[in-house]
């Protein structure tokens, strides 16, 4: 069986590989700077684990210990990825291109593989809501446009705590009923951090549809995503999990030729097509 690992800032979220797709989701927040004791506690019951291919966002340290832990349960290497200048029909817009997140690299893999029908010089922006929040538009050539960078809600909120004497640690709070304005610390600190996040995405995919010409989607991902849908202007795609979906796709690609298990033909991910006011289930 191949596992398939998203080490964010945060969390962690893994998957096993059934036939083209992932399956069996499963997360957890993952301490600052050890992750042997979280993963010991969820890992031990996966058996038959031959691949763990692995998108890690959070430092060598922690890929080492995702290291020594794969050893010590199935005897397997994980196989780090990193983002590339050219693959998957995707040309990487940065300068130097494993400079790029790979949560974003694998992000825009998906994507290309999900909408692979999409029109001639329309574009996809895509949003990952996750300790940061990041935005990548990705051209229907598979050129990608570049992205922009922000802290997400969380740490929005951290920033406060770690800079005013008269803010705490956030407890996750939301605004009481949907008045516009909040009443408590916590309330306020939650809500502008809300707001900041959706204005920016609004005012960023706006921005980049004008110099669009043809067809404009939006995908939102991330595990902040459903709390900030409801505040956008636009219609989003909700994809969850888009990591993995892309690591999906490129472990099937890099597959020994020994296993020829039956190929699933639908390999895209699910679509819960979201309006910025929910989430409809696909
Ligand atoms: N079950 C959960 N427990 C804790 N936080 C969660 C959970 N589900 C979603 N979140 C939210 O998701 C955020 C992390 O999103 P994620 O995309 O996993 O981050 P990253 O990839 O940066 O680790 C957290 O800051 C929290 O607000
Ligand atoms: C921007 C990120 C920190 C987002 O990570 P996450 O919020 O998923 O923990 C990650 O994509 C990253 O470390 N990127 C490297 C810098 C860059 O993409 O320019
Ligand atoms: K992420």
């Amino acid at each position: 069986m191949i596992l398939l690992v998203d080490i964010g800032n945060s969390r962690i979220k893994w998957a096993q590989l059934r036939g083209n797709r992932p399956a069996e989701f499963d997360s957890i927040t993952r301490g600052k700077t050890g992750i042997k004791r979280d993963i010991s506690r969820v890992w031990k019951d996966l058996k038959d684990i031959n691949r763990v291919v692995v998108a890690n966002v959070g430092g060598d340290r922690i890929g080492d210990q995702l290291t020594e832990c794969t050893q010590n349960y199935w005897q397997v290497t994980p196989e780090f990825l990193t983002a590339r200048a050219n693959s998957y029909g995707i040309h990487n817009a940065y300068e130097t291109p494993e400079h790029l997140g790979i949560d974003r690299w694998l992000g825009l893999i998906a994507v290309r593989q999900r909408y692979r029908n999409f029109r001639k010089n329309g574009a996809i922006c895509i949003v990952d809501c996750g300790t940061a929040i990041t935005v990548d538009l990705l051209a229907a050539d598979g050129n990608h446009l570049g992205g922009l960078i922000i802290p997400g809600i969380t740490s929005m909120s951290q920033i406060l705590s770690d800079h005013t004497n008269g803010i705490g640690i956030i407890s996750e709070s939301e605004k009481k009923g949907d008045t516009l304005l909040a009443n408590t610390t916590d309330t306020a600190v939650t809500g502008g951090a809300l707001y900041a996040a959706a204005s920016f995405i609004d005012r960023v995919s706006s921005d980049a549809a004008s110099e669009i010409k043809g067809e404009f989607k939006r995908v939102i991902t991330g595990g902040d995503a459903l709390r900030i849908l409801p505040l956008l202007l636009d219609k989003y795609d909700h994809l969850p999990n888009l990591v993995l979906w892309g690591l999906a796709q490129v472990a099937r690609n890099t597959r020994t030729k020994v296993t020829h298990e039956s190929e699933d033909t639908s390999d895209h991910c699910e679509d819960k097509s979201a309006h910025s006011t929910e989430t409809v289930e696909a």
